[in-house]
C-alpha cells in the first residue's frame, strides 16, 4: 500500500458522497468520487485504489456488480460496501461476493473511520480507540475471586462475578511491544477454557504451520482459510470436538492483516451464564460490588485483533440476542457504563453442534445464526483423513519430545501406526495427543510400540489381542469382538452409541479384510445384504477400492 492511501467512494447521494469525502480527507486519504458503476469502473480501469467504499444500491446496478469486478479482475482493492440498515441478507451477501467489511445505513461517522482504518491495516487517525495495553492489565489485575456483580438488573449479572481472569497472566504485560503482543495473543483464553491436551507451540510458529495434514479435505480446509483471511466476513467453523477447529480459527487470524493484534479464544460454554455479559463486554468500577476497578471484556480485548468464540451454540438465548446486537451496532457496552464503546473485532465461532437444527428447535437465534454463518468451513473428523495420521503423529511426537526434552524423537513402530490406522478416534486429533503422550511416557526406547498405545481392546485385532477373552472361551466369534466392558466388572462405556459403533466398525473391517473387501461376501458372512452392508459401510465411514460388490 502507498504512504498515502487512494480511496474510491461510490454512491449517487452528493450529499452522502460529501460527508464520507469529508471525513476521509480529514483522514489524509486521497480521494475519487463517482456516483454510478458505470463511473466507477471507468475510474477503476483507469488507476489502482488501496480501497473502495460503494453504496449498495447505485442507479445504474449495485454494489455486488463492483465487487464482481474487481474479482474477475483479481484486483487487490478492498472493498467496503454500505448496505440499507436492516438488511442482513444485503451484508452477507456482500461479504460472500469478497467485500472486506460492510457498514448499515445511516453510517455511523466514528464506525465509518474505525473500519476504513482497519481495511488499510491501520489506526484511525482522528479519533483514539480503546487503549488495549493498559485495558489489558486492568483486566487481569481486576480478576480477583470474590467479586461480585449487582444483584439484579435487566443488564446485569445476578450472581458473583468472574472467579477467575478474562485472560491467561501473559495478557497482563502493561504496554506490550508488537512481537510480545504476537506471542500473548497465542495464549490468551477465557478462564472457563476446557483444558487442552498440548500447548501451542511457540508464537513465532504459525498455526498454519501447525495445521498439518496433506489430505485433500485439509487442503481444502488451508485453501478456505486462505480465502477468509481476507475479510472480516464472519466464519462458522463446524467440526466435531478435537479436530482442530481452533487451530484453524488461530491459521486464520494468523494468515490474516490482524495476525499482529491479539487473538481472544473463548470457550462460550464453559462460562457461568450470570457472568457472560461481564466476561464478554467487561464491566465499570462500582457497577457491583467487588467490582474496584474497571475491567474490559473478551470484546474490548480482542480489539484490532480476532475473537473466537468457542461452542457457540451453548450460548444461552439472552445472551445470544447481546450478541447480535454487539456485532450489529459494533459496539459494546461494558456492565455499569452509560455509553458504548466502539469494538474493531473480527469474529470467528465454532461449534460441534448441528446449527440449523438448533435454530429449528428454538434454541438458537435464526438471525444470530444469518450473521455467524456467513461463511462456513467443516473441520472433518480425523477418520475421513487417516492419510494425515502418519504425519500429524510425527509432528505431535516431535512436540511433545521437545517439551519432555526426550531425543531422539520417538517414532511409531509400523504394527503401531497400522493399528492406529484401523482405530476411529472418536475425541480426533485430541485424542491422538492424548494416547502419543501416554505412549511417550510408557515407551521405554526410541519406538513406539502397540503395547505402548493402550488403545482399547476393539481396536486390537486377534493378533493384536495381548490378552486372551475370557468371553472367547464360551463363543470364539463373539469374544474375538467383544470388548471387556461389555462383560461383568469391567467399566462402562461412557458414550454408549459411540462405543457400539466402535465395536460394529471393527466388525465391518475384519470381514471385508478376510473377504478382500469383497462386500457381498463380507456382508453374507455377517448375515447382512449388499444393501445392509453398504449402508453400515457408509453410516461409520468405512470405504475400500473398487467398485465390486
Ligand atoms: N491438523 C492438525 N495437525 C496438528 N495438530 C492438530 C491438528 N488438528 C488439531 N491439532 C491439535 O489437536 C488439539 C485439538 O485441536 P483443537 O483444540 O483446535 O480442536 P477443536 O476442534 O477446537 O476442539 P473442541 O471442539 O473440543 O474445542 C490441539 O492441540 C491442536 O493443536
Amino acid at each position: 500500500m502507498s504512504a498515502d492511501p487512494r480511496l474510491l467512494v461510490v454512491d449517487d447521494e452528493p450529499d452522502l458522497r460529501t460527508l464520507y469525502e469529508m471525513t476521509l480527507l480529514r483522514e489524509g486519504f486521497t480521494l475519487d468520487c463517482a456516483g454510478t458503476v458505470e463511473d466507477a469502473l471507468e475510474l477503476l480501469g483507469a488507476r489502482r485504489y488501496d480501497a473502495v467504499i460503494t453504496d449498495m444500491r447505485l442507479p445504474d446496478g449495485s454494489g455486488l456488480d463492483i465487487l464482481r469486478w474487481l474479482e474477475q479482475q483479481g484486483r487487490g482493492e478492498r472493498a467496503l460496501v454500505i448496505t440499507a440498515y436492516g438488511s442482513a441478507e444485503n451484508a452477507v451477501e456482500a461479504l460472500k461476493a469478497g467485500a472486506y467489511d460492510y457498514l448499515t445505513k445511516p453510517v455511523d461517522l466514528r464506525q465509518f473511520r474505525m473500519v476504513v482504518a482497519s481495511a488499510l491495516g491501520r489506526a484511525p487517525k482522528t479519533e483514539e480507540t480503546a487503549s488495549r495495553g493498559a485495558a489489558t492489565a486492568r483486566a487481569a489485575a481486576a480478576a480477583e475471586p470474590g467479586a461480585s456483580p449487582p444483584a439484579s438488573g435487566a443488564a446485569s449479572p445476578t450472581s458473583p462475578a468472574p472467579a477467575t481472569g478474562a485472560m491467561s497472566p501473559s495478557a497482563s504485560e502493561d504496554a506490550p511491544s508488537e512481537a510480545a503482543e504476537a506471542s500473548a495473543a497465542e495464549s490468551r483464553k477465557a478462564p472457563a477454557a476446557k483444558p487442552r491436551a498440548a500447548p501451542p507451540l511457540t508464537g513465532s510458529t504459525s498455526a498454519l504451520d501447525r495445521l498439518v495434514g496433506d489430505s485433500a479435505p485439509m487442503r481444502q480446509v488451508r485453501e478456505l482459510i486462505g480465502k477468509v483471511a481476507r475479510s472480516m466476513a464472519p466464519v462458522l467453523l463446524n467440526g466435531e470436538s478435537g479436530t482442530g477447529k481452533e487451530l484453524v480459527a488461530r491459521a486464520i487470524h494468523d494468515v490474516s492483516a490482524r495476525r499482529p493484534q491479539p487473538f481472544v479464544a473463548v470457550n462460550s460454554g464453559a462460562i457461568p451464564e450470570q457472568l457472560l455479559e461481564a466476561e464478554f463486554f467487561g464491566y465499570r468500577k462500582g457497577a457491583f460490588t467487588g467490582a474496584t476497578e474497571d475491567r474490559e471484556g473478551f470484546f474490548q480485548a480482542a480489539h484490532g485483533g480476532t475473537l473466537f468464540l468457542d461452542e457457540i451454540g451453548d450460548l444461552p438465548l439472552a445472551m445470544q440476542s447481546k450478541l447480535l446486537r454487539a456485532l450489529q451496532e459494533r459496539s459494546v457496552r461494558p456492565v455499569g457504563a452509560v455509553a458504548e464503546m466502539p469494538v474493531n473485532v473480527r469474529l470467528l465461532s465454532a461449534t460441534h453442534k448441528d446449527l440449523a437444527a438448533e435454530v429449528a428447535a428454538g434454541r438458537f437465534r435464526q438471525d444470530l445464526y444469518y450473521r455467524l454463518n456467513v461463511i462456513q468451513i467443516r473441520v472433518p473428523p480425523l477418520r475421513e483423513r487417516m492419510e494425515d495420521l502418519p504425519p500429524i503423529s510425527a509432528r505431535i511426537l516431535q512436540r511433545i519430545a521437545a517439551d519432555a526434552g526426550v531425543s531422539p524423537v520417538p517414532q511409531l513402530t509400523p504394527a503401531a501406526l497400522a493399528t492406529l490406522s484401523r482405530y476411529s478416534f472418536p475425541g480426533n486429533v485430541r485424542e491422538l495427543e492424548n494416547l502419543l503422550h501416554r505412549a511417550l511416557a510408557l515407551s521405554g526406547g526410541d519406538g513406539i510400540e502397540l503395547s505402548d498405545l493402550g488403545l482399547p481392546d476393539i481396536v486390537l485385532g486377534p493378533d493384536d489381542a495381548t490378552s486372551e477373552s475370557a468371553f472367547g472361551a464360551l463363543d470364539p466369534a463373539l469374544g474375538a469382538a467383544l470388548p471387556p466392558e461389555a462383560r461383568g466388572g469391567a467399566p462402562l462405556p461412557d458414550d454408549l452409541a459411540a462405543y457400539l459403533d466402535e465395536v460394529e466398525k471393527q466388525i465391518l473391517l475384519r470381514a471385508l479384510a478376510q473377504h478382500r473387501n469383497n462386500r457381498t461376501a463380507a456382508g453374507a458372512s455377517l448375515g447382512l445384504s449388499l444393501r445392509q452392508m453398504r449402508y453400515r459401510m457408509a453410516r461409520l465411514s468405512i470405504s475400500v477400492g473398487g467398485d465390486e460388490g
